[in-house]
């Protein structure tokens, strides 16, 4: 009951007569093979780390503990990895919603109201044009127009972000009414434009008005700054009035604009509008502002004072909705008194995106992450929280089910009704003084309120610290994605992005919250080692580094470190590793993946091991001593169209240098290199296929998975070849690393 307010009288209702289904569910078909699988597969992991340990002790030389002991660290990782990859796989479902038949249960009139949170962070990274396609699409929801309040956050303190909104609003009242006469379903106008080639006069006409506007706001954006000629009115001089000389990014003071307002703006068939609103609070070098935690904070307080509704959807500003029925999917759970009563916290949908291509060159889909693991953890006490595309109760962010926690201002609090418009003075005032920088400051916000500080994946953070407080999450998961985002397309910015989750994740995994100590506790076994399964992403890549190297350099040497293909341990090793492989291709292919992707898939998990998920590790013990600091490096969404057209072609990107390079770069050639002279070994006879057949094994997948790095390194002369001095660089440390094992083994 607590989840959301204002219903519960169409709820009581709902329960009584013989309602039509809302939602279903459904177990997944592989519960019982996944349970028997886990069963089998346990077993088969503590007899192979009996065999390491029995080595370990054995070993008669340094080297060959060395190796025992790198080996059974390696594999005792991947246990527990295992392990905690479990729980996705227990007790996964599927749901399913009937909007149609909402009609038959609810009034129009008792729909909840709806604050959609919007975040942009810097202009030239995520273009204001974009920003503004996101606003568009979600306040053109098949949805009562006054029930949508959107709120956007801007972190880069940009007029050109502003300016962009200022023409949205009055795009507004063209679109909104096209999109309702026409049943359009791309509500982002721009997806529309792209998808669709023949028009009626009408839709040439709006389409003609967007292309204005598209050209005054890249204007604006290209010149870096805003000319007179494009501020038409009164206000619209006052509101940029307040970007004066010591106005930048990291210091000025809050701005918040009402662009639209729902019981004044009207569109042009003289239907209300949503409510639009711009806010960009107020920054100083001083105090920290916990990049988007603290702006989606921001926006919590500002749109309780303003409109407060009981439900709050959070978008990344590349986000677009691309279904306008997705919040009545929304309200399918919300009007069913079971769900609610199980305290319900928030609504998952899953991030979808357009733009990737055909076989997902690195993996941008995350399958696993956004599709597979939350089917599963649907089954358990529900998904995990991902940033965007997510409906949460207000009421979550105020405490536990059982404890509500009031904020200082009693106005903030999650069932305060406002009760004034939004422009009036008051409102206004509370507004700007919530959004400045030291409001914070001996408040629950961010600790035990709202959106949580302290990780540089506040979403992951947060959405855990909700389960664990006993917020339960459901995953919708429609055909239609209702979401479509921009994944990253170059390597850098993929390397780069998952190296700001893997040191987010690492911070949550050794604080005081830890998903095996504090997680566990609240949330029992299962749920907490799912969460520890993603907070620990990193130790990936402890494996993955010594499977990249030792079985190779102990391969040159002629060194056999596994057993012989003809004792029995060999069958072990040969099920464990098709057991693990064929259990994710098998996963991957079921929820729709080709076989392709999945390639990709399994090679971007071993590159990620050698690259960002290895620079993560060491950046977080790094900062933990007190050496660095990490900030949230946003992802660029722009696209550069030499550049698009490479990825079209599945080419890797590399181009410009990064140090995360060089270790793959290293791993690569080793891995060559020791294929050539293991079969050499095996050809000349000075050694058995026998005892080599793993490492080559090993060596041979890969040397295929590093193909594109090789093609990289000598085929290609365009500009996304890897660059000459990161060859030079590795081919320099790779040399050393043979010559140094040759002398140890
Ligand atoms: O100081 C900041 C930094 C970022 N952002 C916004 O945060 C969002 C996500 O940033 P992006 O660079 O796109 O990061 P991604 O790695 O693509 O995002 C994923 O990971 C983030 C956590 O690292 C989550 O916040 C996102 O929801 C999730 O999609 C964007 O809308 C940014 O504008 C801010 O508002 N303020
Ligand atoms: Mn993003």
């Amino acid at each position: 009951m607590d989840g959301v307010r204002g219903c519960s009288t169409t709820t009581n209702k709902a329960t009584n007569c013989h309602t039509p289904h809302l939602h279903t569910l459904e177990p997944s078909r592989l519960t019982v093979f996944n349970r028997v699988f886990a069963a089998a597969y346990s077993c088969a992991i503590l007899v192979l780390l009996c065999h390491h340990v029995l080595k370990l002790i054995h070993s008669t030389t340094l080297a060959a503990a060395f190796i025992s002991l790198a080996l059974l660290i390696s594999d005792l990782l991947l246990a527990l990895i295992w392990a905690a990859t479990q729980p996705f796989r227990l007790r996964p479902i599927h749901r399913k919603e009937f909007p149609e038949n909402l009609g038959k249960v609810v009034k129009e009139s008792d729909y909840l109201a709806l604050d959609v949170f919007i975040c942009t962070a810097d202009p030239y990274k995520e273009p204001p044009l974009g920003v503004a396609n996101t606003a568009l699409s979600v306040m053109a929801y098949d949805y009562p127009t006054e029930k949508i309040s959107v709120y956007v956050s801007d972190d880069g303190g940009s007029q050109l972000t502003l300016f962009a909104f200022m023409e949205a609003a009055k795009f507004a009242r063209h679109w909104l009414p096209f999109c309702r006469q026409h049943n359009v379903v791309e509500r982002s106008p721009e997806a529309y434009f792209t998808s669709n080639n023949s028009w009626t006069s009408e839709a040439e006409k709006i389409k003609t008005m967007y292309d204005s506007m598209k050209i005054r706001v890249e204007n604006v954006v290209e010149r870096g700054k805003l000319g007179d000629e494009y501020i038409t009115g009164e206000e619209e001089r006052r509101a940029f009035s307040k970007w004066t000389d010591g106005f930048t990014r990291q210091e000025h003071p809050t701005v918040i604009q009402v662009l639209l307002e729902n019981s004044k703006d009207k569109d042009i068939t003289d239907h209300f509008l949503p409510n639009l609103i711009y806010v960009s609070r107020q920054k100083s070098r001083t105090s920290p502002h916990n990049f988007k935690a603290g702006a989606l904070n921001v926006l919590l307080r500002v749109s309780a004072t303003m409109t407060n509704a009981p439900i709050i959807l959070t978008l990344d500003c590349d986000m677009c909705s691309n279904d306008p029925i997705t919040p009545l999917r929304v309200l399918c759970y919300l009007f069913d008194p079971q769900i609610r009563s199980k305290q319900l916290g928030y609504i998952q949908f899953p991030q979808h995106f357009h733009g990737i291509n055909k076989n997902d060159t690195y993996a941008g889909e995350f399958k696993r992450l956004f599709q597979i693991n939350p089917v599963g953890l649907d089954g358990l006490s529900g998904p995990t929280h991902v940033g965007t595309g997510c409906f949460f109760c207000r009421r979550a962010f105020f405490g536990g089910p059982s404890t509500l926690l009031s904020p200082e201002v009693p106005a903030l609090g999650p069932y305060h009704v406002v009760d004034r418009p939004i422009r009036s003075q008051p409102v206004m005032e509370l507004a700007h003084k919530v959004a400045g920088c030291n409001y914070e400051n001996q408040t629950k916000w961010g600790s035990e309120i709202g959106v949580r500080y302290g990780s540089l994946v506040e979403d992951y953070y947060t959405g855990y610290r909700l389960q664990c407080e006993g917020w339960t999450s459901i995953f919708c998961n429609p055909k239609r994605p209702a979401f479509l985002g921009d994944a990253p397309i170059t390597l850098v910015d993929v390397l780069n992005q998952q190296k700001r989750w893997a040191i987010g994740l690492l911070e949550v995994g050794f604080s005081k919250f830890s998903p095996i100590t504090f997680g566990i506790r609240s949330m029992g076994l299962l749920m907490g080692l799912a969460y520890a399964q993603i907070g620990f992403w990193a130790i990936w890549s402890i494996p993955i580094t010594v499977y990249s190297f030792l079985p190779q350099l102990a391969l040159l040497n002629g060194f056999s470190i596994f057993p012989l293909v003809s004792e029995s341990w060999f069958l072990l090793y040969i099920f464990l590793f098709l057991g693990a492989y064929g259990q994710d291709f098998l996963d991957f292919v079921l929820s729709g993946g080709t076989v392709q992707r999945w390639w990709n898939d399994q090679r971007i998990w071993m590159i990620r091991g050698l690259t960002c998920y290895l620079f993560g590790l060491v950046e977080f013990s790094l900062k933990s001593i007190g050496i660095s600091t990490q900030g949230f490096n946003v992802t660029s969404k722009v696209l550069d169209d030499e550049q698009s057209k490479r990825y079209e072609q599945g080419l890797f990107e590399f181009g410009v240098p990064s140090p995360m390079f060089v270790p793959l770069t290293i791993a690569a050639i080793i891995n060559l290199v020791s294929l050539v002279k293991g079969l050499m070994w095996v050809l000349l006879g000075r050694s058995k296929l026998e005892g080599l057949f793993v490492q080559l094994l090993i060596a041979g997948i890969g040397v295929v998975n590093c193909w594109p790095i090789y093609e990289a390194m000598v085929l290609r002369s365009d500009k996304g070849r890897m660059p000459l001095r990161t060859t030079i660089i590795s081919t320099f440390l790779a040399s050393g690393l043979l010559a140094a094992a040759s002398l140890l083994l």
